[in-house]
């Protein structure tokens, strides 16, 4: 007793459980959420690793240019396909400007990056923190392509180098959140649009509830609706009225994100905090924003 029959020798046993094992994982992944998950997510930072180690030496013949977000763009957009989201995109028609401009876009989680390669114009690049910097060959990729690097605890530094490009994309909240408002947003970008006298593009990418949620470990497929707003104009306006202009794009925004979040998940509704309302200086300014919209 307890000894092993002779044909089931420990090598067979263990050739048995290396072909169970792809079973197992398999079965793991169609029937285990949380499996499923951590299997997708793999998936992404590997795609990523794997797409920046590719590409990098190709960038790197360009040298550092905002023209090497094309191939960044490549690498990131079959992604959807693979995960199978569905991406729609309204109001594109308002991002055919020539001129230089800032874009602001709330932040929910890594995945954005497959909404900001839809809709990132050509010669534009986003602001990130300059910990991604440091991430390997990722951190190359991004330096290659012309992202902007910022040390959030070191303001006058990354007010400095914000400053230094007006075609941007920045998320105003500063960093991931997924919970029903948005964040406050940060000034940065109002700022410098200010001071560019450029106009400012919203956009707001809907929520991941139906099929992704980092704290619950889900991740299915579904659609995600990619709304760009219309522009709000600068020109005429002050560092004074920065404040209101940053509440008034981030109520259009917040007002844009309840909608869709009522459209997209019949019972969940979006939490949005009390907020100034659009007051008057800033609709008379002409923000190009519907006011009536932040008065229901
Ligand atoms: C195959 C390839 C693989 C590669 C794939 C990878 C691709 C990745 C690409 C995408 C990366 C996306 C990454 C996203 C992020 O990293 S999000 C995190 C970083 N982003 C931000 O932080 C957003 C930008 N932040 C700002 O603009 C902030 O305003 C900042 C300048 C950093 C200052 O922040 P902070 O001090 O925390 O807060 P406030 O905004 O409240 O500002 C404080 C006071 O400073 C005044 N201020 C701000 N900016 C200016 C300015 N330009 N000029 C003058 N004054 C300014 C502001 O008004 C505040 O003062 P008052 O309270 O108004 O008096
Ligand atoms: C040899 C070294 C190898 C390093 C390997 C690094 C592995 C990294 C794998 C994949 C990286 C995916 C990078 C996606 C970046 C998406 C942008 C993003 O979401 O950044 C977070 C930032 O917005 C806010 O950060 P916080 O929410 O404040 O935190």
């Amino acid at each position: 007793p307890g000894e092993v029959p002779g044909a089931w020798t420990p090598v067979v046993l263990l050739q048995g459980l290396l072909l169970l094992l792809p079973l197992a994982a398999l079965m793991l992944y169609w029937y285990n959420a949380t499996f499923h998950y951590f299997c997708k997510v793999g998936f992404f930072n590997c795609w990523i690793v794997a797409m920046a180690t590719l590409l990098s030496p190709f960038a790197a013949l360009r040298g550092r240019s905002v023209e090497n977000m094309k191939l960044l763009r490549a690498a990131i957009l079959p992604l959807k396909l693979f995960y199978g989201i569905k991406m729609q995109v309204r109001g594109s028609e308002h991002l055919n400007n020539k001129e230089p401009y800032v874009i602001v876009c709330n932040h929910q989680a890594s995945l954005d990056l497959l909404g900001m390669v839809e809709v990132i114009p050509d010669r534009c690049v986003p602001v990130a923190k300059k910990e991604l910097m440091y991430m390997g060959t990722v951190g190359w990729a991004c330096w290659l392509s012309g992202i902007i690097f910022i040390d959030r605890h070191k303001r006058e530094d990354a007010i400095d180098v914000i400053s230094q490009t007006l075609r941007v994309l920045i998320f105003p909240e500063g960093t991931r959140n997924q919970n029903k408002s948005m964040l406050p947003f940060k000034r940065g970008a109002f700022h410098l649009a200010v001071q560019a006298q450029v106009p400012i593009f919203p956009i707001v990418i809907s929520p991941y509830w139906d099929f992704f949620s980092s704290k619950e470990k889900r991740f299915t497929s579904g659609t995600c609706t990619i709304q760009i707003l219309p522009k709000v104009e600068t020109q005429g306006l002050s560092p004074k009225d920065v404040p209101e202009l940053t509440e008034t794009v981030r109520q259009a925004m917040a007002d844009a994100l309840a909608e869709m979040s009522a459209n997209h998940c019949g019972d969940q509704h979006t939490e949005q905090p009390p907020l100034p309302r659009c007051g008057g200086g800033m609709c008379q300014a002409g923000l190009g924003v519907h006011c009536t919209t932040f008065h229901p």
